[in-house]
């Protein structure tokens, strides 16, 4: 029978405080099926088979064992900020901006005080989550460039892929294409349409690693490979697909078991110099029993996980 684990989050993070999620296991080790609650059965699938890919199937064979990795700023103060870029010892952060809860000015407060922990040499990226409309976007993105002293580039800043194409058009920063690749009905139109110069690739959303390697493949753009702040079971799926990525220029935004307060493992994933090692399997989830969600929503998930199982034609390795 899968447990359903609750991790608190530091901060809040992507409208949630506690990270939900499933795990599943089977011959080839544990799997994680954790799509956020705003997601509908038919958009879990995706997430199912990447946890049953993990459990049953296994992974391919990395070409690196170890990944560098960003680190992650939610919306918090400057100094936070700072603290936890100087605390990550990344090279490279990635800033969360345009949160309902922020103005551009707070935003670039925020990014000038990660180029001040990072020093000159540092990389700074900002995610808007496609909140801005092109326009926005292009005053946002000019005060953000400047606060950074020169973005690596702006993740999904508008919501579509026509609106991407326009601002690619209009500002010198590189344009990331997130939710336009794990959200599309089409993964690959975000290139075909020269609306984006990197794909971030986030391994459950888009049905497991071999599936996010064929995007990859097929959208022949730079790739950094992004969690879904999964534990650090989830976490090594998307390490395996940065492992397995035949070219990886970017930092990959893998460092996000910082933003958790616990772990379902006594061996987390957590960066050490800025970087993580490529797991063959899942991390044992020992710690698993220490973390388990309430008896509504362990209820909630189960009902969930027997939806989508009646969804897909994938019947996981349960435990
Ligand atoms: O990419 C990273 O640095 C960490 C992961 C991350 O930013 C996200 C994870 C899951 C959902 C989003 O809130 C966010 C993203 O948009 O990439
Ligand atoms: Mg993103």
């Amino acid at each position: 029978m899968p447990g359903v684990f609750a991790l608190p989050l530091r901060n809040r993070f992507r409208g949630i405080t506690v990270r939900e999620g499933m795990l599943l296991h089977g011959p080839a080790g544990w799997g994680e099926f954790g799509p956020f609650r705003d997601y509908d059965d038919p958009e879990s699938l995706p997430w199912l088979a990447a946890a049953v890919e993990a459990s049953r199937d296994g992974w391919p064979a990395p070409v690196r064992d170890s990944v560098e990795v960003n680190t992650t700023v939610p919306v918090v103060p400057p100094a936070h900020a700072h603290r936890l870029v100087t605390a990550s010892a990344c090279r490279t952060a990635k800033v969360k901006v345009a949160d309902p809860r922020s103005s551009l000015a707070d935003d670039c407060a925020r990014v000038e005080a990660v180029r001040d922990a990072l020093g000159p040499r540092g990389a700074i990226r900002v995610d808007a989550n496609a909140a801005w409309d092109v326009d926005t976007a292009v005053v946002a993105l000019g005060a953000l460039d400047r606060a950074a002293g020169g973005l690596e580039y702006a993740e999904q800043p508008c919501p579509s892929v026509p609106e991407l194409a326009e601002l690619r058009r209009k500002v010198g920063v590189r344009i990331a294409a997130d939710e336009s690749i794990r959200r599309a009905e089409d993964p690959l139109h975000v290139a075909v349409a020269g609306a984006a110069d990197v794909a971030v690739l986030k391994v459950a959303p888009l049905g497991g690693v071999r599936r996010a390697l064929d995007v990859a493949e097929a959208c022949g753009l730079p790739c950094v490979v992004s969690s879904a702040v999964d534990s650090s079971v989830g976490l090594a799926a998307g390490l395996a697909l940065a492992g397995a990525l035949p070219e990886l220029d970017f930092a990959c935004g893998l460092g996000t078991a910082s933003l958790l307060t616990a772990d379902v493992t006594s061996t987390p994933l957590s960066p050490v110099g800025g970087l993580l090692p490529v797991p063959h399997t899942a991390p044992e989830p020992d710690l698993f029993a220490d973390h388990p969600a309430g008896a509504e929503a362990t209820r909630w998930w189960h009902e969930r996980l027997n939806r989508v199982r009646e969804l897909g034609t994938t019947s996981p390795g349960d435990r």
